[in-house]
């Protein structure tokens, strides 16, 4: 499976100019790099304008939903859609959507963690179903959201339940950028599993945000790595043998001794 990454600089507050964008990326992606599966940052509609999402964030998953899956079926591409502000009742989640080639939604997840050193528990609300695999082209995949990086339990539960690629999407500062690039080779290593990251450039409101989106192997090798600065597209082909491989040559799911801690 081939995936493109969209290293995006996100408008700050314009949902409208973020999705003309995504959609022009969208076809010329398809042109150029012919992917199967596009994967999109964190909060891509707003970024974190956090004191204007009562207005910005999307209500039940809408417009966002009608407009990732259109573009999945328009241009046959799987859409792993980043996250969006998403207000249900009288609450805002960080809601991820995953969409199929045929603009089937296939998968949903509210962000668990919320990262205080942003102030999103201040406007967010975090997500409180338990997290789940979901399959793309008959690969099984698992998604997190940025801090939720930081849990390794969470990873580690995806793994367990199937996943051999592990989804990123984030929108994480510079000032702790050695610590992102860390963990998602540390989450390959450990689970043995493809990490591929969407992470976004620019800055807002003195934060200045890292890049460096990745696809790393489930050894741990990194295959591509976005600059941290550019917006730009990063590309690579997952082999879902060398999964397999990888847990034979060390078969760490087989020496787990669970019941021991
Ligand atoms: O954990 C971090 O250092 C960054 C997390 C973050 O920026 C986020 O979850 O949006």
């Amino acid at each position: 499976m081939k995936f493109s990454v969209f290293q995006m600089e996100i408008i700050p507050g314009n949902p409208k100019q973020n999705r003309d964008k995504v959609e022009n990326w969208v076809r010329e992606v398809v042109q150029n790099e012919r992917p199967d599966t596009i994967v999109l940052p964190e909060m891509w509609t707003t970024s974190y304008t956090l004191t204007k999402l009562n207005v910005l964030a999307d209500d039940m998953g809408e417009p966002t939903k009608t407009f990732l899956s259109k573009l999945a079926s328009e241009y046959h591409l799987n859409i792993i859609g980043g996250s969006v502000a998403n207000k249900v009742g009288d609450k805002i989640y960080n809601t991820s959507l995953v969409f199929n080639s045929k603009g089937e939604l296939v998968y949903e997840y509210n962000k668990i963690h919320l990262v205080p050193m942003l102030n999103e528990p201040l406007y967010l609300t975090g997500g409180t179903k338990k997290v789940e695999t979901f399959e793309l082209d008959g690969i099984k995949m698992g998604l997190i959201i940025c801090y939720d990086l930081r849990f390794p339990e969470l990873a580690r539960s995806l793994a367990l339940a199937g996943a051999e690629v592990l989804i990123v999407v984030a929108e994480w500062p510079t000032a702790r950028k050695n610590h992102w690039t860390s963990l998602q080779i540390a989450r390959a290593i450990e689970n043995q599993m493809y990490v591929i990251s969407s992470n976004n450039i620019g800055s807002l409101d003195g934060v200045d945000y890292a890049g460096a989106s990745m696809i790393i192997d489930p050894w741990g090798e990194v295959l591509c790595q976005g600059s941290n600065t550019n917006e730009e597209t990063i590309t690579g082909v997952l082999d879902a043998a060398r999964v397999s491989e990888v847990r034979k040559d060390v078969p760490i799911f087989e020496s787990r001794v669970p019941n021991l801690y």
